[in-house]
């Protein structure tokens, strides 16, 4: 396993009364993509300044490739911590043109190599002259990124870097982003709101809230293995029913159900709406109350008898119509979490 580039233990950061980041630990390894996913508010752009040593922590320890830059008696600039950010505006300098923008924070005996060679990797060749309102908004974002990239930081820090993309650029842009900061070998941690954005573009993720990170994984076990219910419906859909675990298996409204990690008593089972497969059958347990048709695939919200809802997601090519009756299958494994108290 790659040592950690940065490590943050215990940090805490408080606004008066808002407890900002509170007791927060996270680990990005050496040249990982991490993403920094949390609901708004949770302090993830609060993290980032941290680390970026914008301001101090109240509490905590945070080192950078293996350096500690703020720790009690230990505050290392912003200048002096090997970190390049890259602004949710981009913020580049509207009056310097692409190759100055990015020539910016080079050291004159390095510039002309490292210059050419990062405007290579960010395909900024033959926009070097143009200003930045010359640009587009995906052009606009590869500058920033080459700029953070030129003086070869420690790591890259990246703050929503796609909310001011429109829908159709982002997933190019995207993919985009993920090519360049590989290629470069960097260690980067963006943060973001948005599951999807976390999901396809990092190595890992790391799900915030209220200050503190609660789960982190790599998006595959997240998204199969969340910590609990909230983790859960916030990478994604999340059906909950409650259940009753014996080992391996437990029984719900469904009837029987494989656990993916044996468990006993009361549980709350969990299944994404794609594990679930529908058999029109009169003898049913389910009704379907409502379809939503997407082309590529639709989403069934079903009733069950008790009352509870479910969705499932299947191909839409599958007809099913509002008020006929279906046999519901998990098609795999579900996660049981500890039923919540009421
Ligand atoms: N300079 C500040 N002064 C006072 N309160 C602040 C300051 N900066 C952030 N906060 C508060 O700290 C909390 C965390 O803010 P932060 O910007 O880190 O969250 P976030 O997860 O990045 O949210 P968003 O996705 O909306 O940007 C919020 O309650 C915010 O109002």
């Amino acid at each position: 396993m790659s040592a950690a580039m940065v490590r943050l233990e215990n940090v805490s950061r408080r606004y008066g009364p808002v407890r900002a980041v509170e007791g927060l630990s996270l680990e990005v390894r050496r040249g990982e993509i991490l993403a920094l996913l949390g609901p708004s508010g949770c302090g993830k752009t609060t993290t980032l300044r941290l680390l970026a040593g914008f301001e101090p922590p109240d509490g905590g320890r945070i080192e950078i490739s293996g350096r500690p830059v703020a720790a009690p008696g230990v505050f290392v600039p912003p200048e002096r911590r090997r970190t390049g950010v890259v602004f949710q505006d981009y913020a580049l300098f509207p009056h310097l043109t692409v190759r100055q923008n990015v020539a910016y924070g080079l050291g004159r005996e390095k510039r002309e190599a490292r210059l050419e060679a990062v405007l290579r990797l960010a395909r900024l060749e033959g926009l070097e002259e143009r200003m930045p309102h010359e640009l587009s908004g995906g052009q606009q974002q590869r500058v920033a990124l080459a700029r953070a990239l030129a003086p070869e930081p420690a790591v890259v820090l990246l703050d929503e870097p796609f909310s001011n993309l429109d829908a159709a650029l982002r997933a190019r842009v995207r993919a985009e982003m993920r090519r360049i900061l590989l290629a470069a070998g960097t260690t980067a941690l963006f943060v973001t709101h948005d599951q999807e954005e976390a999901l396809s573009l990092a190595d890992r993720v790391a799900v915030m809230f209220e200050g503190r990170v609660v789960q982190s994984a790599t998006p595959e076990e997240l998204y199969e293995r969340p910590a609990d219910r909230r983790v859960a419906g916030f990478v994604g859909e999340a059906n909950l029913l409650p259940g009753t675990a014996e080992g391996e298996r437990a029984l719900c409204a469904l009837g029987e159900v494989p656990l993916r990690e044996p468990a006993r008593g009361g549980v709350e089972l969990m299944l994404r709406p794609e594990q679930l497969a529908l058999e029109p059958s009169p003898e049913g347990e389910a009704e379907v109350a409502e379809r939503e048709f997407y082309g590529h695939d639709q989403l069934v919200r079903l009733r069950l008898p008790g009352g509870e809802g479910l969705q499932a997601r299947l191909p839409g090519s599958i007809r099913l119509r509002p008020g006929e009756r279906v046999r519901v299958r998990a098609l795999s494994p579900a996660v049981a979490f500890p039923r919540p108290a009421h």
